[in-house]
């Protein structure tokens, strides 16, 4: 978020003036003579450029009782504003501040006022309270993390059990600047896919920086992260558009059960799963997924004499390397619409 230089109010406000020293406790007094003025601190050779304070990882649980069927989300929530004045910094001058405990109570105290439907529901109302609830806040924001808490099936879906399933982990910032419009950004991380087979990568450039040699066949695995916006707040349905998303990366990841999908390369699996998402959720603007390329490699066994390494061939041994791997994301975006 751009900030203009009409934001900034260098000069420490002129009613701080009428404190009387008597007012102030010993080591108020201090602080209050220790506080220098911004001319006096820089002379105006420095002026900061960027600036916010927050809460972070504010754990909650929030179980929704409606008699004997209970649902649970569990979240860690961070909050973070932007003050229009840079007095806190610049001068040690507190008045405007709301204090960072404040907002954890705040994350609290809202949470059981309005319940929490979705993450970056709630993530709005959060931002909402702080930019309406004081003037001085210049822009405020939410990011949200959810746990991956999924209902019990013990034959049927349980009433109030609850299974720990972090097959990915679901997160959302929000964020609005006063008079503008509330920003969503969604997220999806660490999901961690493996295929053993439609997997090449060939036809690259070969030169003489080139020692890997085309593979028809290889093991494919990755730990997906993705992100998108939304076109606004008002028409997204949050819950269906994330799994819209996993589903979307894990079909095209992985295919039909029987024959699978064939992937020539990480870069067009990725492409191909971000299409989907842009089809499937016209309200999302647009979507980006990083595709590390964990690398399983083929053990080079041609040294060994070939008694030790006869074997089943059903038995194949590759050798997981984490580090490094390759790095690929791409970001899709609609066109806008031709005015023809
Ligand atoms: O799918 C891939 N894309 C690459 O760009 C690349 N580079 C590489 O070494 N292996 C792979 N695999």
């Amino acid at each position: 978020m751009p900030w203009t230089s009409s934001n900034r109010i260098y000069a420490k406000p002129s009613n701080t003036s009428s404190v009387q020293d008597e007012d102030m406790g010993p080591a108020n007094r201090r602080r209050a003579q220790a506080a220098p003025t911004a001319a006096a601190d820089s002379n105006g050779r420095f002026e900061l450029s960027d600036h916010g304070y927050g809460k972070n990882s504010v754990k909650l649980l929030h179980v929704h009782r409606d008699g004997d069927f209970h649902t649970i989300r569990e979240f860690e929530v961070s909050t973070e504003l932007k003050l229009a004045s840079e007095s806190a910094y610049v001068v040690g001058d507190n008045k405007e501040v709301v204090a960072t405990d404040s907002q954890k109570n705040t994350i609290y105290l809202l949470a059981k006022k309005y319940g929490v439907k979705t993450p970056e529901e709630f993530g709005a109302v959060v931002v909402n309270h702080f930019l309406y609830t004081y003037k001085q806040v210049a822009e405020a924001k939410c990011h949200v993390l959810e746990y991956p808490w999924e209902r019990l099936q013990a034959g049927a879906p349980h009433n109030h059990a609850f299974v720990y399933s972090p097959t990915a982990t679901r997160w959302c910032q929000v964020s609005q600047a006063r008079h503008e419009a509330v920003i969503v950004k969604s997220g999806l991380s660490g999901l961690r896919v493996l295929k053993t087979t439609q997997s090449a990568f060939v036809d690259f450039v070969q030169d003489e920086y080139t020692t890997l040699t085309d593979a028809a066949e290889r093991i494919f695995s990755t730990v997906v992260e993705a992100e998108w916006t939304y076109e606004s707040m008002r028409s997204a349905d949050f819950d269906d558009a994330w799994l819209t998303v996993k589903d979307a990366i894990l079909d095209k990841f992985a295919g039909p059960p029987d024959t699978g999908v064939y992937s020539p390369s990480v870069q067009h699996t990725l492409y191909q799963a971000e299409k989907v998402v842009l089809e499937k959720v016209p309200e999302i603007t647009w979507v980006k997924m990083t595709m590390p390329n964990k690398h399983y490699l083929n053990i080079d066994m041609s040294k060994f004499p070939a008694n030790v390494t006869k074997g089943d061939p059903k038995h194949q041994i590759y050798q997981p390397t984490d580090k490094p791997a390759g790095l690929i994301y791409a970001q899709l975006r609609r066109r806008p619409r031709s005015k023809l």
